[in-house]
């Protein structure tokens, strides 16, 4: 049975993430994503909400099941039996990081990492950048799963 995770803040899911996550899951028999509870960290949604939003819009695929989990992502590999992590790659700006986080956890705990290129329609894409054009008005529908636009304007409002 391979398992795997994404890891991630997903402050908010985009369409960037469902690309990995999807294709994440036509490769492994289950996909594990892991919502992270980072308690420095602000974030706009709360982490229930976060994987609130991570479920629906994964709803449809049978061999995808979100959690959250704190600290160490390797502990939390190695507590649920997940041997691989599969993260997406955007732009090669994203890869010494990336590299830098895979010799770490594989030192760690022998915890592979696996990298799926992103869509290049999404290469410009994350929830940070999504949130603040969002603040100022722009339009990211179409960079969003149609519910988490919704939930994502609604926020903003209260802010
Ligand atoms: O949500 C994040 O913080 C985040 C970061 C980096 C990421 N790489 N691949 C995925 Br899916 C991903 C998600
Ligand atoms: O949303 C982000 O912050 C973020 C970061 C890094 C990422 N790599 N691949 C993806 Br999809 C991705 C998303």
């Amino acid at each position: 049975m391979a398992r795997v995770v994404c890891p991630g803040s997903f402050d908010p899911v985009t369409n960037g993430h469902l690309d990995v996550i999807s294709r994440a899951a036509s490769l492994h028999d289950e996909v594990v994503v892991a919502v992270l509870i980072n308690i420095t960290k602000k974030s706009l949604f709360t982490t229930d909400e976060r994987v609130d939003m991570l479920r629906e819009v994964t709803k449809d695929y049978p061999n995808v099941r979100v959690e959250r989990f704190h600290g160490l992502l390797v502990n939390f590999c190695t507590d649920n039996g997940i041997h691989a992590i599969v993260k997406g790659l955007r732009a090669v700006s994203d890869f010494e990081y990336e590299m830098q986080m895979a010799q770490m956890n594989y030192r760690l705990a022998k915890v592979e990492t696996l990298f799926v290129t992103t869509n290049p329609t999404y290469s410009f894409l994350s929830s940070s950048l999504v949130k603040e054009i969002a603040t100022y008005g722009g339009d990211v529908s179409g960079l969003v799963p149609e519910p988490v636009l919704g939930r994502l304007k609604a926020r903003l409002k209260e802010e």
